[in-house]
């Protein structure tokens, strides 16, 4: 679905991301580990167009689209559910969600009910204001709007930080029934072991701007965990 080659990206004379070689299969969920500070996010950025990489390239079905601003990208299919989730706080819940739909190539304007039924806590609160939600409910609205764009690659950067267990256990099956119901592809930045083993398949693992593993969610080894993962 995705291939990135070669991917370099600086910030001025830091450099943060050094020869990135991903392969994303679609109607997977390929997750990106690291600790903190090891180009995660930077990666995410340098997907969507947010930030523009150096050097590489990131092809989605044959189109090398490293040079597209991002709304291109979006219109081709990424979708983005960011750290810290970005809600617009004074907006109401369904709001939100339509400010995803300014995604979408096909010029629907009705927020698709299909949201509502994977998050029913959004159409209870669809007149509610973002900034009144709980964060486990901002995280929901966050993939809400996300899918509003009707992406076909969807990209979350650690949609577990800070979210209560349950929520989570919800999170986790949304994105694998998204996966298998509609044969979605998901990148997922996530340093919640647990999480990436129930519902992960390719895990690649990042330490200082660079792949330095490469394995499936069941296999990752204790080795790997002490030398790139555990703090
Ligand atoms: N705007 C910026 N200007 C300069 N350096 C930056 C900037 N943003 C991030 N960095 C640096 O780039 C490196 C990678 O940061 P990034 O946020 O991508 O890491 P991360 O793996 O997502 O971390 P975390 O798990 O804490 O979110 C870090 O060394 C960080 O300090």
């Amino acid at each position: 679905m995705l291939n990135i080659t070669n991917l370099n990206f600086a910030y001025g004379s830091v450099q943060a991301l050094t020869d990135i070689e991903l392969t994303i299969p679609k109607a997977e969920i390929t997750c990106i580990m690291g600790r903190n500070g090891v180009g995660k996010t930077t990666l995410l950025q340098n997907l969507m167009g947010v930030l523009r990489p150096a050097s590489g390239s990131i092809e989605m079905d044959g189109k090398n689209m490293a040079r597209w601003p991002a709304h291109k990208r979006v219109y081709a299919g990424l979708g983005l559910v960011p750290q810290g989730r970005h809600i617009f706080p004074k907006l109401t819940v369904e709001e939100n969600l339509r400010i995803g739909l300014q995604g979408r190539t096909d010029g629907q304007r009705r927020i698709p009910e299909n949201i509502y039924d994977l998050f029913p806590v959004l159409k209870q609160m669809s007149h509610r204001r973002g900034g009144d939600l709980s964060g486990g409910q901002q995280q929901q609205l966050a993939i809400g709007r996300a899918l509003a764009g009707d992406p076909k690659v969807l990209l979350l950067d650690e949609p577990t930080e800070g979210i209560q267990p349950n929520i989570i256990h919800h999170i986790g099956k949304v994105l694998q029934q998204l996966v298998s119901d509609m044969q979605m592809t998901v990148i997922l930045v996530e340093q919640y072991l647990d999480f990436v083993r129930d519902i992960g398949q390719r895990v690649y693992i990042l330490d200082a701007g660079q792949v330095v593993a490469q394995t499936q969610a069941g296999e990752i080894s204790q080795e790997m965990i002490s030398r790139h993962l555990s703090v």
